[in-house]
Parts: C-alpha cells; structure tokens; sequence
C-alpha cells in the first residue's frame, strides 16, 4: 500500500512532517509520500522522503506565468503529482494535457475523481494511478472505506474495465491504521489523506498508527 499525505494549504512544519514520513517509511519499509505547496517541494525532498507535488499545469516552457511548470517541480526534488484534486478541479483537456507534461518531466501522476464514473475516464487517460475521493467525506473523521465502501470497490473496478495497470487509491477522513487496511481489503492499492496528519498533534505518532498493520 502507498501512503501518499497531501499538506494542502494546512498550517502544518512540512518539514517536521516529512522528515516523520521518511523516518516511518524507512522503520516500516511502507511506501510514503508527502505533496507539500508547491515552493516547499526542495525542502522537503531534502528530507529523503517521496516528495509529490500536488497540482501541475498543462503547459510547457513559455509565457505562462503563474503556472506551476512540471520540469519545475521535478528540478525541486518532486518524483510525482497530483491532478484534478477536488479542491482543484481541471477540465478533462487540462488533465489530459498536464499528464504530458508529468510524463516530459518523469513525474508519477494520481488524477483524482469523486466518482467511479469519474474514475473510468480518468483512467482512460492513462496515468500511473486515480484515486477516489468523495468530496463530502473529505476533512471528516469517517473514512470513506467505512463511509462508502461500494465506492471503492466500484472504483476499483472501473479503472480495472479500462485499463488493468492503473492503480486505485482512495482517499477522505483516513486516519488509521484500520482505516488503511479497510482500504486495502477493498481493493486499493493505497490511500490518499491530509487532515489525520497535517492537523496532528504529533505526525510522527499518526503516520506510525497508519502504517502500524501493514
Ligand atoms: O483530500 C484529501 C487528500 O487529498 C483527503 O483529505 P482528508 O484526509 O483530510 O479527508
């Protein structure tokens, strides 16, 4: 299972919490990521931990200012990206595009859905994985491999219907270790979360409990 942590915009130490993540990942021998903003990729690449960047425009070199430039993030250190996050929706041309602009620049690429619906056209498209991820569950305490379970099987089987090498994810309200197995037991190839560690206490102790029965 993979463990990838989105820090979002969250007022968390990336820092502090990716050099948990890289400490956990090498303890446990569990895959783990960390997307920070964008500007605090090279820090916490620095750390050692897998670093992901957590959106990529689809443009190439050129007058795009404000973009976040795929070649960009791999210089910082990143070694994947999100794309079409829920809190950052692309039109279906635009994800199409920045997965170019990931494979130009090496980048690992999960594209986000909401749906199983969703899923299958994202697959479609052919990145390395899609990730499930009901918006109303997301930020809350129930997982949504509790939640909604039927998602993540639907999910699981629909970006299996289109093309069997893409991995499925799924994501909102994980936070434990239970939360991550239920997941796994449901099909996923790994999970997607933010709030269970950018808003703990203690991260290191977080990220210990995720990876805790794997
Ligand atoms: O959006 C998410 C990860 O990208 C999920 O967020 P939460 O883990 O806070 O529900």
């Amino acid at each position: 299972m993979f463990v990838l942590v989105n820090l979002k915009a969250y007022p968390c130490d990336p820092v502090e919490v990716a050099t948990a993540a890289a400490n956990v990942a090498d303890d446990s021998g569990v895959d783990v990521g960390i997307a920070p903003q964008a500007a605090h990729l090279p820090a916490v690449a620095e750390t050692g931990v897998e670093t992901w960047a957590q959106h990529v425009s689809p443009v190439e070199h050129g007058s795009h200012t404000g973009s976040t430039l795929a070649e960009a993030v791999a210089d910082a250190g990143a070694t994947g990206t999100l794309l079409n996050h829920s809190e950052n929706r692309m039109k279906l041309a635009d994800i199409d595009a920045s997965l170019d602009a990931a494979d130009r620049a090496e980048l690992e690429t999960v594209v986000c859905a909401n749906n199983p619906e969703q899923i299958a056209a994202a697959a479609a498209l052919g990145p390395d994985a899609v990730a499930v991820e009901p918006p109303e569950l997301i930020g809350g305490d129930v997982s949504v491999a509790t939640a909604d379970p039927g998602i993540v099987e639907d999910a699981v089987d629909a970006a299996a219907a289109v093309d069997e090498s893409v991995d499925v994810y799924c994501g909102a309200g994980i936070s434990t270790g239970d939360d991550v197995v239920a997941a796994e037991e449901l099909g996923a190839d790994g999970v997607l979360l933010a709030s269970g560690v950018a808003k703990a206490d203690d991260p290191q102790a977080a990220l210990e409990d995720l990876v805790d029965p794997l």
